[in-house]
């Protein structure tokens, strides 16, 4: 692994702690608390992430810096693996199948989907 995944496998390690079924404080752990509080919460703060990094995108096109956009990114990144972690999968998942698929053109995959 290198540093950028390191990093992701480290937060997973940090939000797995946070699982109820692990003992999060609900007191101290703001990660704890969306766990606890189920998959709608987790969920509906991955759609607001998503929109909050296309604003910011459009933000850039308009000639904006790109550090907010980072930030947004990296906020929608951070809740998806709260909800990877609630569902029992790891970041180390997610790299896999883009090795998985490294090198394997989108136009060709689209083509080699079976008909209908
Ligand atoms: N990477 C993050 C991270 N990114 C963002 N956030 C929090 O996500 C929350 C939501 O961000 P918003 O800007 O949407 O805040 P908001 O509108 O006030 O939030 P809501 O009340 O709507 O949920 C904020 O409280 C941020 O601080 C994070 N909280 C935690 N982590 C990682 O998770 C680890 C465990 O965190 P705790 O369990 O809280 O100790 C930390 O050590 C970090 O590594």
């Amino acid at each position: 692994m290198n540093m950028s995944t390191d990093i992701l496998a480290r937060v997973a390690d940090v939000l797995e702690s946070r699982l109820p079924a692990n003992g999060g404080n609900l007191e101290s752990s703001y990660v704890a608390r969306l766990l606890h509080k189920g998959p709608d919460a987790f969920l509906k703060k991955i759609g607001e992430e998503a929109t909050e990094t296309v604003m910011a995108a459009k933000d850039v096109d308009a000639g904006a810096d790109k550090t907010k956009l980072v930030y947004e990114v990296a906020d929608l990144w951070f809740h998806t693996m709260v909800a990877l972690t609630h569902y029992g999968l790891r970041p180390e998942d997610v790299v896999a199948e883009l090795a998985r698929r490294e090198g394997i053109s989108g136009i060709e995959e689209k083509a080699s989907r079976p008909a209908g």
